[in-house]
Protein backbone atom coordinates (compact mmCIF):
# COMPACT_ATOMS: atom_id res chain seq x y z
CA UNK A 1 0.00 0.00 0.00
CA UNK A 2 1.37 3.44 -1.02
CA UNK A 3 -0.32 6.19 1.43
CA UNK A 4 1.21 9.74 0.27
CA UNK A 5 0.38 12.44 3.16
CA UNK A 6 0.05 15.90 2.76
CA UNK A 7 2.56 15.90 0.07
CA UNK A 8 3.81 19.48 -0.84
CA UNK A 9 6.49 20.53 -2.90
CA UNK A 10 7.25 24.51 -3.16
CA UNK A 11 9.68 25.85 -5.88
CA UNK A 12 10.46 29.65 -5.10
CA UNK A 13 7.67 31.04 -3.72
CA UNK A 14 5.14 28.61 -5.75
CA UNK A 15 3.79 25.17 -4.40
CA UNK A 16 3.74 23.61 -7.57
CA UNK A 17 2.13 19.99 -5.27
CA UNK A 18 0.01 21.80 -2.65
CA UNK A 19 -0.85 19.21 0.61
CA UNK A 20 -1.81 16.53 -1.69
CA UNK A 21 -2.85 13.32 -0.04
CA UNK A 22 -4.06 9.93 -0.83
CA UNK A 23 -3.57 5.89 -0.98
CA UNK A 24 -3.31 3.51 -3.26
CA UNK A 25 -4.01 -0.30 -2.33
CA UNK A 26 -1.45 -2.79 -3.02
CA UNK A 27 -1.80 -4.51 -6.34
CA UNK A 28 -4.22 -1.47 -7.54
CA UNK A 29 -3.76 1.37 -10.54
CA UNK A 30 -3.62 5.15 -9.62
CA UNK A 31 -4.15 7.38 -12.58
CA UNK A 32 -2.86 10.71 -12.27
CA UNK A 33 -4.46 13.28 -14.55
CA UNK A 34 -4.64 16.96 -14.99
CA UNK A 35 -3.67 19.93 -17.41
CA UNK A 36 0.07 20.63 -18.30
CA UNK A 37 1.78 22.06 -15.08
CA UNK A 38 -0.62 20.75 -12.61
CA UNK A 39 1.97 18.77 -10.86
CA UNK A 40 1.54 15.49 -11.53
CA UNK A 41 5.26 14.79 -12.73
CA UNK A 42 6.37 16.47 -9.66
CA UNK A 43 4.15 14.48 -7.66
CA UNK A 44 5.38 10.79 -9.13
CA UNK A 45 8.88 11.68 -8.52
CA UNK A 46 8.39 13.08 -4.73
CA UNK A 47 6.97 9.04 -4.84
CA UNK A 48 10.82 7.72 -5.56
CA UNK A 49 12.32 10.62 -4.00
CA UNK A 50 13.76 12.35 -7.66
CA UNK A 51 12.35 15.13 -6.24
CA UNK A 52 12.52 15.88 -2.51
CA UNK A 53 9.10 17.06 -0.82
CA UNK A 54 9.06 20.38 0.94
CA UNK A 55 6.55 19.05 3.30
CA UNK A 56 4.47 15.68 3.96
CA UNK A 57 5.65 12.17 3.60
CA UNK A 58 5.34 8.99 1.30
CA UNK A 59 4.78 5.30 3.37
CA UNK A 60 5.20 2.57 1.55
CA UNK A 61 3.97 -0.61 3.36
CA UNK A 62 4.03 1.77 6.11
CA UNK A 63 7.62 2.21 5.50
CA UNK A 64 8.43 6.07 5.60
CA UNK A 65 10.57 6.56 2.10
CA UNK A 66 12.61 9.65 3.83
CA UNK A 67 13.65 7.07 5.63
CA UNK A 68 15.64 4.73 2.79
CA UNK A 69 18.48 5.84 0.93
CA UNK A 70 17.23 7.44 -2.23
CA UNK A 71 19.28 5.24 -4.47
CA UNK A 72 18.46 2.31 -3.30
CA UNK A 73 14.95 3.42 -2.66
CA UNK A 74 14.95 3.58 -6.63
CA UNK A 75 16.33 0.16 -7.27
CA UNK A 76 13.18 -1.21 -5.31
CA UNK A 77 10.65 1.28 -7.77
CA UNK A 78 10.21 0.60 -11.78
CA UNK A 79 9.98 4.23 -13.40
CA UNK A 80 9.46 4.14 -17.00
CA UNK A 81 8.79 7.86 -18.61
CA UNK A 82 7.70 9.21 -22.15
CA UNK A 83 9.82 8.31 -24.89
CA UNK A 84 10.99 5.46 -23.05
CA UNK A 85 14.58 6.55 -21.92
CA UNK A 86 16.51 3.95 -23.11
CA UNK A 87 20.27 3.72 -23.25
CA UNK A 88 20.88 4.38 -26.85
CA UNK A 89 24.35 2.70 -26.87
CA UNK A 90 23.25 -0.31 -24.95
CA UNK A 91 21.57 -3.47 -26.53
CA UNK A 92 18.27 -4.67 -25.50
CA UNK A 93 19.44 -6.55 -22.59
CA UNK A 94 21.64 -4.68 -21.18
CA UNK A 95 18.59 -1.86 -21.37
CA UNK A 96 16.54 -4.24 -19.97
CA UNK A 97 19.10 -5.88 -16.95
CA UNK A 98 20.40 -2.28 -15.93
CA UNK A 99 18.48 -2.84 -12.57
CA UNK A 100 19.37 -6.37 -11.66
CA UNK A 101 22.78 -5.88 -12.37
CA UNK A 102 22.72 -3.00 -10.04
CA UNK A 103 21.23 -5.36 -7.56
CA UNK A 104 23.99 -7.95 -7.95
CA UNK A 105 21.92 -10.54 -9.98
CA UNK A 106 24.30 -13.25 -11.58
CA UNK A 107 24.14 -13.41 -15.28
CA UNK A 108 22.23 -16.41 -15.35
CA UNK A 109 19.52 -14.98 -13.35
CA UNK A 110 19.58 -11.60 -15.46
CA UNK A 111 19.83 -13.63 -18.92
CA UNK A 112 16.86 -15.54 -18.01
CA UNK A 113 14.90 -12.14 -16.43
CA UNK A 114 15.22 -10.66 -19.85
CA UNK A 115 14.10 -13.66 -22.38
CA UNK A 116 10.98 -14.16 -19.80
CA UNK A 117 10.09 -10.13 -20.20
CA UNK A 118 10.79 -10.25 -23.68
CA UNK A 119 8.69 -13.07 -24.38
CA UNK A 120 6.24 -11.36 -22.04
CA UNK A 121 6.21 -8.67 -23.97
CA UNK A 122 5.95 -10.75 -27.35
CA UNK A 123 9.30 -9.75 -28.64
CA UNK A 124 11.13 -13.12 -29.35
CA UNK A 125 14.26 -13.32 -27.56
CA UNK A 126 16.53 -14.25 -30.07
CA UNK A 127 15.67 -11.89 -32.24
CA UNK A 128 15.16 -8.63 -30.23
CA UNK A 129 18.26 -9.23 -27.08
CA UNK A 130 20.68 -7.99 -29.15
CA UNK A 131 19.50 -5.38 -31.19
CA UNK A 132 20.11 -1.73 -30.67
CA UNK A 133 17.21 0.75 -29.52
CA UNK A 134 17.35 2.58 -32.61
CA UNK A 135 16.45 -0.76 -34.64
CA UNK A 136 13.31 -1.28 -32.83
CA UNK A 137 10.04 0.16 -33.61
CA UNK A 138 8.48 3.23 -31.59
CA UNK A 139 6.19 0.70 -29.80
CA UNK A 140 8.63 -1.80 -29.50
CA UNK A 141 11.32 0.70 -27.79
CA UNK A 142 7.99 1.41 -25.05
CA UNK A 143 7.89 -2.36 -24.41
CA UNK A 144 11.62 -2.18 -23.76
CA UNK A 145 11.49 0.76 -21.17
CA UNK A 146 8.09 -0.99 -19.83
CA UNK A 147 9.72 -4.36 -19.07
CA UNK A 148 13.24 -2.52 -18.01
CA UNK A 149 10.81 -0.59 -15.19
CA UNK A 150 9.74 -4.13 -13.92
CA UNK A 151 13.07 -6.39 -14.69
CA UNK A 152 14.07 -6.18 -10.88
CA UNK A 153 10.23 -7.74 -10.27
CA UNK A 154 9.04 -4.24 -8.35
CA UNK A 155 6.20 -4.25 -5.98
CA UNK A 156 5.34 -0.69 -7.09
CA UNK A 157 5.65 0.73 -10.93
CA UNK A 158 5.45 4.73 -11.53
CA UNK A 159 4.90 5.55 -15.41
CA UNK A 160 5.07 9.10 -16.43
CA UNK A 161 3.13 9.18 -19.71
CA UNK A 162 4.51 5.87 -21.23
CA UNK A 163 2.42 5.87 -23.63
CA UNK A 164 2.56 9.50 -25.22
CA UNK A 165 4.28 8.82 -28.60
CA UNK A 166 2.52 5.92 -29.50
CA UNK A 167 -0.74 6.19 -32.31
CA UNK A 168 -3.82 5.46 -31.13
CA UNK A 169 -3.86 1.48 -32.36
CA UNK A 170 -0.92 0.92 -30.67
CA UNK A 171 -1.69 3.16 -27.60
CA UNK A 172 -4.71 0.38 -27.10
CA UNK A 173 -2.43 -2.59 -27.28
CA UNK A 174 0.39 -1.18 -25.03
CA UNK A 175 -2.44 -0.39 -21.95
CA UNK A 176 -4.28 -4.25 -22.44
CA UNK A 177 -0.90 -5.78 -21.96
CA UNK A 178 -0.08 -3.21 -19.39
CA UNK A 179 -3.32 -3.84 -17.35
CA UNK A 180 -2.76 -8.11 -18.30
CA UNK A 181 0.81 -7.79 -17.15
CA UNK A 182 0.00 -5.84 -14.04
CA UNK A 183 -2.50 -7.76 -13.12
CA UNK A 184 -0.63 -11.32 -13.61
CA UNK A 185 2.31 -9.40 -11.65
CA UNK A 186 0.26 -8.38 -8.75
CA UNK A 187 2.02 -5.02 -9.38
CA UNK A 188 0.87 -1.84 -7.45
CA UNK A 189 0.83 0.98 -10.54
CA UNK A 190 0.87 4.99 -10.55
CA UNK A 191 0.64 6.22 -13.59
CA UNK A 192 0.59 10.46 -14.73
CA UNK A 193 -1.28 10.71 -17.94
CA UNK A 194 -2.91 13.95 -19.69
CA UNK A 195 -5.90 11.56 -21.65
CA UNK A 196 -8.72 10.82 -19.82
CA UNK A 197 -9.82 7.97 -21.96
CA UNK A 198 -6.19 6.31 -20.73
CA UNK A 199 -7.02 6.78 -17.14
CA UNK A 200 -10.81 5.65 -17.44
CA UNK A 201 -9.14 2.56 -19.07
CA UNK A 202 -5.93 1.74 -16.69
CA UNK A 203 -7.42 2.73 -13.56
CA UNK A 204 -8.89 1.19 -10.60
CA UNK A 205 -8.76 5.05 -9.03
CA UNK A 206 -8.27 8.07 -10.76
CA UNK A 207 -6.55 11.40 -8.86
CA UNK A 208 -7.52 14.43 -10.98
CA UNK A 209 -5.02 17.66 -9.92
CA UNK A 210 -5.24 20.99 -10.98
CA UNK A 211 -2.69 24.04 -10.06
CA UNK A 212 -0.60 21.31 -7.63
CA UNK A 213 -4.17 20.39 -5.76
CA UNK A 214 -5.92 17.53 -5.90
CA UNK A 215 -9.51 17.91 -6.79
CA UNK A 216 -10.88 14.48 -6.72
CA UNK A 217 -9.68 10.91 -5.66
CA UNK A 218 -12.31 7.84 -6.83
CA UNK A 219 -13.11 5.24 -9.30
CA UNK A 220 -13.39 5.87 -12.34
CA UNK A 221 -17.48 5.44 -12.17
CA UNK A 222 -17.68 8.23 -9.35
CA UNK A 223 -15.25 10.22 -11.66
CA UNK A 224 -17.78 10.38 -14.61
CA UNK A 225 -21.12 10.51 -12.72
CA UNK A 226 -20.19 12.79 -10.12
CA UNK A 227 -17.34 15.23 -10.95
CA UNK A 228 -16.34 17.06 -7.74
CA UNK A 229 -15.89 20.49 -9.60
CA UNK A 230 -16.48 22.29 -12.88
CA UNK A 231 -13.32 21.93 -13.84
CA UNK A 232 -13.20 17.83 -12.90
CA UNK A 233 -16.67 17.96 -15.15
CA UNK A 234 -14.71 20.12 -18.46
CA UNK A 235 -11.71 17.37 -18.17
CA UNK A 236 -13.76 14.71 -18.72
CA UNK A 237 -15.72 16.51 -21.43
CA UNK A 238 -19.42 16.35 -21.07
CA UNK A 239 -20.19 15.25 -24.59
CA UNK A 240 -18.39 12.21 -24.24
CA UNK A 241 -19.26 11.11 -20.80
CA UNK A 242 -21.91 8.62 -21.52
CA UNK A 243 -19.50 6.69 -23.74
CA UNK A 244 -16.97 6.55 -21.10
CA UNK A 245 -19.29 5.20 -18.76
CA UNK A 246 -20.33 2.30 -21.16
CA UNK A 247 -17.25 1.80 -22.04
CA UNK A 248 -16.68 0.61 -18.15
CA UNK A 249 -19.05 -1.90 -18.14
CA UNK A 250 -19.59 -5.48 -19.46
CA UNK A 251 -22.05 -6.63 -22.03
CA UNK A 252 -22.05 -9.50 -19.27
CA UNK A 253 -23.58 -7.86 -16.85
CA UNK A 254 -26.94 -6.55 -18.68
CA UNK A 255 -27.76 -9.57 -20.62
CA UNK A 256 -31.32 -10.20 -20.64
CA UNK A 257 -33.45 -13.12 -21.99
CA UNK A 258 -34.71 -13.46 -25.67
CA UNK A 259 -33.67 -14.48 -29.11
CA UNK A 260 -32.22 -11.59 -31.59
CA UNK A 261 -30.83 -12.31 -35.45
CA UNK A 262 -27.43 -11.63 -36.47
CA UNK A 263 -23.56 -11.58 -35.40
CA UNK A 264 -23.33 -12.40 -31.69
CA UNK A 265 -21.13 -9.87 -29.42
CA UNK A 266 -18.26 -11.14 -26.77
CA UNK A 267 -19.50 -11.26 -23.02
CA UNK A 268 -16.56 -9.30 -22.46
CA UNK A 269 -17.28 -6.47 -25.09
CA UNK A 270 -18.08 -3.64 -23.35
CA UNK A 271 -21.18 -1.34 -23.06
CA UNK A 272 -19.85 0.49 -25.43
CA UNK A 273 -18.90 -1.96 -28.25
CA UNK A 274 -22.32 -2.93 -28.05
CA UNK A 275 -23.83 0.46 -28.23
CA UNK A 276 -21.87 1.00 -31.79
CA UNK A 277 -22.56 -2.11 -33.18
CA UNK A 278 -26.53 -1.81 -32.94
CA UNK A 279 -25.94 2.00 -33.95
CA UNK A 280 -23.41 0.32 -36.79
CA UNK A 281 -25.51 -2.33 -38.01
CA UNK A 282 -29.03 -1.15 -36.86
CA UNK A 283 -30.35 -3.53 -35.08
CA UNK A 284 -31.96 -2.84 -31.75
CA UNK A 285 -30.88 -5.77 -30.06
CA UNK A 286 -27.94 -8.20 -30.43
CA UNK A 287 -27.38 -11.75 -29.45
CA UNK A 288 -24.81 -12.61 -27.03
CA UNK A 289 -21.83 -15.19 -27.18
CA UNK A 290 -23.25 -18.00 -24.76
CA UNK A 291 -26.97 -17.42 -25.01
CA UNK A 292 -29.13 -14.22 -24.51
CA UNK A 293 -29.32 -11.06 -26.17
CA UNK A 294 -28.82 -7.21 -24.68
CA UNK A 295 -30.87 -4.60 -26.03
CA UNK A 296 -30.43 -0.77 -27.26
CA UNK A 297 -32.95 0.35 -24.48
CA UNK A 298 -31.12 -1.26 -22.02
CA UNK A 299 -27.73 0.63 -23.00
CA UNK A 300 -29.74 3.47 -23.09
CA UNK A 301 -30.96 3.51 -19.37
CA UNK A 302 -27.00 2.68 -18.40
CA UNK A 303 -25.97 5.57 -20.36
CA UNK A 304 -28.85 7.91 -18.86
CA UNK A 305 -27.67 8.27 -15.32
CA UNK A 306 -24.71 10.27 -16.78
CA UNK A 307 -26.87 12.18 -19.08
CA UNK A 308 -28.77 13.52 -15.70
CA UNK A 309 -25.37 14.02 -13.98
CA UNK A 310 -24.43 16.40 -17.13
CA UNK A 311 -27.12 18.43 -16.12
N1 LIG B 1 12.76 22.05 -11.01
C1 LIG B 1 11.78 22.95 -11.10
N2 LIG B 1 11.97 24.23 -10.76
C2 LIG B 1 10.97 25.14 -10.83
N3 LIG B 1 9.71 24.85 -11.22
C3 LIG B 1 9.46 23.58 -11.57
C4 LIG B 1 10.46 22.57 -11.53
N4 LIG B 1 9.89 21.40 -11.93
C5 LIG B 1 8.61 21.69 -12.21
N5 LIG B 1 8.34 22.98 -12.01
C6 LIG B 1 7.04 23.65 -12.20
O1 LIG B 1 6.08 22.95 -11.45
C7 LIG B 1 4.83 22.92 -12.12
C8 LIG B 1 4.35 21.49 -12.21
O2 LIG B 1 5.17 20.75 -13.08
P1 LIG B 1 4.93 19.21 -13.39
O3 LIG B 1 5.98 18.77 -14.35
O4 LIG B 1 4.83 18.48 -12.12
O5 LIG B 1 3.51 19.26 -14.09
P2 LIG B 1 2.75 18.18 -14.92
O6 LIG B 1 1.35 18.19 -14.43
O7 LIG B 1 3.47 16.88 -14.88
O8 LIG B 1 2.80 18.79 -16.37
P3 LIG B 1 2.93 18.10 -17.83
O9 LIG B 1 1.62 17.39 -18.06
O10 LIG B 1 3.11 19.28 -18.73
O11 LIG B 1 4.12 17.19 -17.78
C9 LIG B 1 5.05 23.57 -13.46
O12 LIG B 1 4.56 24.88 -13.41
C10 LIG B 1 6.56 23.56 -13.62
O13 LIG B 1 6.98 24.66 -14.39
Amino acid sequence: MIEIQNLTRIYGTTAVVKDVSLTVETGQIAALVGTSGSGKTTLLRMINRLVEPSAGRVLIDGKDTAEIEPHLLRRQIGYAIQGHGLFPHRTVAQNISTVPRLLGWTQDQHRARVDELLELFQMEPADFRDRMPHELSGGQQQRVGVARALAARPDLLLMDEPFGALDPVIRAKAQQDLRDIQRQLGTTLIIVTHDMEEAVTLGDRIAVMDKGELLQYGPPSEILTTPATSFVSDLIGTGDRPFRLLSLTPVAEIIAEGQAEGAEIPREASLRDALAECLWSGRDRLPVEGGGIVTLDSLRAQAAPTARAAE
